[in-house]
């Protein structure tokens, strides 16, 4: 029997950067992937066919807004055929990235197959092979969760799974799910030239985003595509031809909605069923596996990071927690996962960039003794140069400064408030933005006038004005 020091069930973010890593540093490492190629759902069926998705729409978009501008005429349909070749050409670009036979050349044994748990040491695969590991990291991801909607399992659905492997654009889509895969694949689907709907059950849609902000997309989406927040789903039947049908409810009102294809976004379901956890004893945290910080489970050497737990369901998050169980795995080390400085960007247009917490997250946790900071990017010259006016900047910090949580929504918003993480890792306060010089006319600048505030509010206001304007009155 082939015995390692780490086996790693499931090769996507988080399971790829632990067997890297672990392997770089002499570990003697196996990796077993159920699908043909390791690259998990970031690669295949997320971030970026998604990316590559919004990139061509969002160039038909502009295209066609700069027609209109400039009273040029643009006719016919747009060939779908392009976009579905970009989304194939960005992942066949980054695949050898991840491929087994780069993985095989830094020295991991690759297995392809299913892995499932025999005892707390022996992992089989598709229930054939039998390999030992002293430690084992569970990095087995999500699946779109399906909801309990009836007459859903008799219709076709697409989910983000299939949506990429669309050969045509279909003429109108319900999207059940209005989180960031709904939105971002509901704008650049509609972009593409589909008649989209989004329907929620909450009542805002991106629930997890400071209240300003959601304002700001809600309305900037809402000129291409129809919202439903605050709506439940009945029921789903198929109608000849093959559209289907929703039965919803919003404000009391029964309606119904048709359109000719279904995308589920409700959200994810942690791939933990046929790993045989239970037969071990793992800890469960609902659906997910429960992880100490130290990313352990209740079985000291057996690890999990990704979306397989409760944390932050984010590639970036997912590669941070591969990391800290390398030095954890191999090294015997205790370092301890935390998310306080970690973002999350949300590629709709505008996009969304979040860091820590939000405005009422802030008042629940440290108080009301907190400073808000907010701009308005009309108040930014680069944006008013480029025609980007929509879109704010807030900042939430403690009473000395310290930054509690950013975010900001706006073109780019993902690039140019990045340096907020940067401030926020090495503990500076949102005052030291300030001092730092940033080219004129740049997108970052709308930090940095964000972070004037704190000096405007210092310098300008209370006792210490008062006793600047009286020695600038003396000194003149
Ligand atoms: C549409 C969409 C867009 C997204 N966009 C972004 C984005 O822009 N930025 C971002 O940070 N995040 C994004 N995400 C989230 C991101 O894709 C996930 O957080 C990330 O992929 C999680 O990594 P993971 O390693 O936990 O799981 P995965 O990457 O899914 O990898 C899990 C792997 O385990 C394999 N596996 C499962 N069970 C077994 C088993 N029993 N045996 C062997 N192999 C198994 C799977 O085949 C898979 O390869 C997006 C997600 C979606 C759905
Ligand atoms: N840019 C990015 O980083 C990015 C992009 C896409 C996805 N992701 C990751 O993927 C995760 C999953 O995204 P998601 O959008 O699928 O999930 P989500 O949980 O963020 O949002 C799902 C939405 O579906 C709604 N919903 C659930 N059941 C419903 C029902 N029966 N009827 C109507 N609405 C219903 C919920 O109210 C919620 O608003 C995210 O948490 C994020 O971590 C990240």
């Amino acid at each position: 029997m082939k015995s390692y020091d780490i086996i790693v069930i499931g090769g996507g973010s988080g399971g790829l950067t632990v067997a890297a890593g672990a392997v770089g540093f002499g570990a003697k490492v196996a990796l077993i992937e159920k699908e043909r190629e390791p690259g998990g759902d970031c690669l295949h069926t997320g971030c970026v066919p998604s990316k590559a998705l919004i990139a061509a729409a969002k160039e038909l978009y502009t295209a066609r807004k700069a027609a209109q501008a400039y009273g040029l005429e643009l006719q016919g349909e747009a060939d779908y055929g392009e976009a579905f070749r970009r989304v194939q050409a960005a992942k066949a670009a980054i695949q050898p990235h991840d491929s087994t036979e780069r993985f095989r050349t830094l020295g991991v044994d690759v297995f392809y197959g299913y892995g499932q748990f025999r005892d707390f040491h022996h992992i089989e695969i598709n229930g054939d092979e039998v390999i030992f590991g002293k430690r084992i990291v569970i990095a087995t991801g999500s699946r779109a969760a399906i909801p309990p909607i009836e007459g859903l399992q008799d219709v076709d659905y697409l989910t983000n799974e299939s949506v990429f492997d669309m050969r045509a654009l279909p003429k109108s889509l319900v999207v059940i799910g209005g989180g960031p895969v709904g939105l971002e694949l509901g704008q650049a689907l509609a972009r593409l030239g589909c008649k989209v709907t989004v329907i929620d059950r909450g009542t805002r849609l991106l629930s997890k985003e400071d209240e300003e902000i959601v304002p700001y997309v809600q309305a900037a989406l809402e000129k291409e595509m129809s919202l439903m927040p605050h709506t439940a789903v009945h029921k789903v039947e198929a109608l000849p031809g093959g559209r289907k049908r929703l039965y919803i409810e919003q404000d009391g009102n029964m309606l119904q909605v048709e359109a000719d294809a279904l995308f589920i976004a409700a959200g994810r379901k942690p791939n933990t069923d046929r790993l045989g956890l239970s037969h071990i004893g793992i800890e469960m945290d609902g659906d997910h596996i429960a992880a100490k910080r130290t990313l352990q489970t209740n079985i000291p050497h057996i690890y999990a990071v990704g979306d397989v737990i409760k944390s932050f369901p984010y590639t970036h998050a997912a590669g941070m927690e591969g990391k800290i169980v390398v030095g954890n795995a191999v090294f015997g080390l205790k370092r301890k996962v935390s998310y306080d400085n970690v973002p999350w960007v949300t590629y709709t247009d505008p996009e969304i960039f979040h860091l820590g917490m939000t405005e009422k997250e802030a008042r629940e946790q440290v108080g009301d003794e907190i400073c808000i900071y907010k701009l308005s990017l009309d108040e930014v010259d680069r944006f008013i140069t480029d025609g980007h006016t929509e879109g704010i900047v807030k900042v939430i910090t403690d009473r000395k400064g310290r930054i509690l949580g950013a975010h900001a929504v706006g073109k780019g918003a993902g690039e140019w408030m990045q340096q907020a993480v940067l401030a926020k890792h090495y503990g500076h306060k949102l005052s030291d933005i300030s001092q730092v010089v940033h080219p004129y006319p740049a997108y970052s600048e709308a930090l940095m006038k964000t972070a004037n505030q704190y000096w405007q509010g210092k310098l300008f206001q209370g006792v210490t004005g008062r006793l600047l304007q009286a020695y600038v009155k003396r000194f003149r």
